[in-house]
This record gives C-alpha cells, structure tokens and sequence, in this order.
C-alpha cells in the first residue's frame, strides 16, 4: 500500500477543514469566518488501495510573503512536495478563488482542484463548466460540497490519479510580458545550476525577480546547503540586475 502526502490550500473559508475532517475523522476547528487554521494539522485517510497523509494548510490568498500564513503554505509545497496539492475553491466567488490557483499551478502540476460549496453555487444559479476550466488548467476539476458530503468519491479518485501518476497534468502557466520572461529566462539557469531542479525555478526566478526575500531566506534555511550563501549572492546579483 503506498502512502501519498495530500496538501490542502485554498483561500480562508473555503471549507479545508471541513473537507480534512470528513476525510480524516478529525476535528480540526471550523467556522462561519476566515482564518481559523492558524497550525498546519494532518491526519490519515484511506482510499481503495492507498493511504493519504492529508495536510490542512492556513487558508491563503496568494504564496507570496504577506503573511506568515502565505510562507507557511508556500513553504509547505515548495520544499515538503506533496504528491499532490488539492486546491480547495469557493464556487460562489472562483473569480478571486482561481489566483491562487494558478499560483500554486506555476510550482506543481500535481494538483487536483475543487471546487467546494457547490450547494451554495447552485441556490445562487451559478453554473459551472468543469471541464471547460479543467481543460484551461490542465489538471483534474471536480466540484464538490464537503459539508453535505457529496462529489467526494469523484474528488479521491481524480486525487488517486494524481498520486499515483495515472494522470499527467498539462497545467497553465501564465506568460507575463516580455521583460519579465527575458529576466525569468536569464534567472531560472541560475537558479537550478544553484539549487538543483527538484525545485520550481521559474517560479522561484519569478519571486526573486519581485524582490522576495523571504522566499530567498526560505530557500535558505530549508535547502540547509554549505553553498547557499554563494547561491544568495548568484540569485541576488540575477536580481538586482533587473531592478
Ligand atoms: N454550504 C456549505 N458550507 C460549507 C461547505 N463546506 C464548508 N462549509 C462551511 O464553510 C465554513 C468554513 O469552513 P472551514 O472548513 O472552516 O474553512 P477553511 O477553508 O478551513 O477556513 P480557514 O481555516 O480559515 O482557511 C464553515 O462554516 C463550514 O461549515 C459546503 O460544502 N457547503
Ligand atoms: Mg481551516
């Protein structure tokens, strides 16, 4: 029986937690108001042949540094890699939901999304075409209600397939302009000659390139590499060339 890690992000409020206890048989705290998970809990489930380690992280707007919640969970996927990320999604507002998606489909395609509330959704008349926006992302979309436990044997197998490497993702990157790729293109060989290529480069170019520093203190101490001074000093000069 293989064991796969399954991180939860998603923006507050958008039921992680409610998903994480229905899976796991826990009581993670959960509420009618944002910012309730302030630790990153996990716990076990299984499904047909395979354990999970499920991880509910701190809900979060973007994976930059605003806040110690948003390193927390970048953190999270970037160095601990989950074998997959399910990004847990509000139905009633996916316009602001999805940023954080595509945040987290520049540094992995091992994503499943879903979309919760559905129930909510559909007392509003909002219809959604999931295959039309799985096909956008290029990863599993399936929508779910995790409190009134429906589209959770679709959500585990489309998860199962991702875990197990069933289902290669295609996932969206965005193109910025053009002197943003030219100082992502410039970046992201040093960045991989300096830190290997387990990591996501581009997307680490690309916070670099938007001076963040924390992401580079991060990289730092996670990566506990003797060269990593010399790396700062690499990337730094990669940076400041483009500030
Ligand atoms: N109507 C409806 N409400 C839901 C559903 N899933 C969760 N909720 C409610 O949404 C609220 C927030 O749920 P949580 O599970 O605490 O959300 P969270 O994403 O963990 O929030 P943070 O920890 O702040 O990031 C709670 O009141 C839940 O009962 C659902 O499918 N339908
Ligand atoms: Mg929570």
């Amino acid at each position: 029986m293989s064991h796969f890690t399954v991180a939860f992000a998603g923006n507050p409020n958008t039921g992680k937690s409610t998903l994480f206890n229905l899976l796991t048989g826990m009581r993670q705290h959960t509420g009618n108001w944002a910012g309730k998970t302030v630790i990153t809990a996990e716990g076990e489930f299984k499904y047909k042949d395979h354990t999970y380690l499920a991880v509910d992280l701190p809900g979060t707007y973007s994976l930059y540094s605003n806040s110690a919640d948003e390193e927390a969970a970048r953190d999270y996927i970037i160095f601990e890699q989950p074998d997959v990320t399910l990004v847990v999604l509000d139905a009633t507002s996916l316009e602001r939901n999805l940023n954080l998606a595509l945040q987290v489909l520049e540094i992995t395609g091992r994503a499943v999304v879903c979309i919760n509330l559905i129930d909510e959704a559909r007392k509003l008349g909002i219809d959604i075409n999931l295959k039309r926006i799985s096909k956008r992302l290029g990863v599993p979309v399936v929508a779910i209600s995790a409190r009134n436990k429906i589209g959770i044997e679709a959500l585990l197998d489309q998860v199962e397939q991702v875990a197990t490497g069933a289902f290669t993702a295609q996932p969206l990157r965005i193109t910025y302009n053009e002197e943003i790729e030219r100082g992502i293109a410039e970046l992201t060989p040093l960045v991989e000659q300096t830190i290997g290529s387990k990591y996501p480069a581009r997307w680490i170019a690309l916070r670099l390139l938007d001076g963040d520093d924390s992401l580079l203190t991060s990289l730092k101490e996670n990566m506990k590499n003797k060269e990593l001074p010399e790396a700062k000093e690499v990337i730094g000069h990669g940076v400041t060339a483009y500030h």
